[in-house]
């Protein structure tokens, strides 16, 4: 933890926690709220990285709202809450989604905002396979949303 936020943070581009992770990097119990989740968003900031995606999967609501901040400007990402619980991988295709967003040259909201209807189609279109939580579908945002 402690080379994570000395060593690490400060290097990276763009970090996107979710809500629990949050919660230990700064060393908080609980964001009850989206004006908690901006005030984290801020906190997280200060440890270094050139944008926060903070990710409100973990909140409760009909929207799951994701927060960008840069250090100036908060962005929020919104999308209607899937009542699913095969939501198995959502963090890591969202991150996965935004990386290759930046590799093809986006901005970091763009890449954000693409990622962020990429993951939504993938979880509306979850894959119940298996026997307990299924992954999310990663063919669904170009079967779907064109
Ligand atoms: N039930 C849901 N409906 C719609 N979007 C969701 C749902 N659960 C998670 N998301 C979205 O999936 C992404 C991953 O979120 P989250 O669950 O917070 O992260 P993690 O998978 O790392 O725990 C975020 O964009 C979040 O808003
Ligand atoms: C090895 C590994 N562990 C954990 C996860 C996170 O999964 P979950 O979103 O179900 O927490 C992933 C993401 O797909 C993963 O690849």
């Amino acid at each position: 933890m402690e080379a994570l936020q000395q060593d690490l943070l400060p290097l990276a581009y763009m970090i996107t926690p979710n809500i629990p992770e949050a919660c230990r990097l700064l060393g908080i119990d609980q964001i009850r709220n989206e004006a908690e989740m901006q005030e984290a968003a801020k906190r997280l900031h200060e440890l270094g990285p050139a944008y926060i995606l903070l990710k409100g999967g973990h909140m409760q609501g009909e929207r799951s709202v994701d927060i960008l901040y840069d250090g100036r400007n908060m962005e929020l990402l919104e999308a209607p809450r899937i009542d699913t619980p095969h939501t198995h991988g959502t963090g890591c295709t969202l991150s996965a989604a935004i990386t290759a967003e930046l590799a093809k040259g986006r901005s970091a909201l763009e890449a954000a905002a693409a990622g962020k209807e990429y993951i939504t189609a993938a979880i509306r279109h979850a894959l119940a396979i298996g026997g307990g939580i299924g992954p999310t579908n990663h063919a669904a945002y170009r079967l779907y949303n064109n």
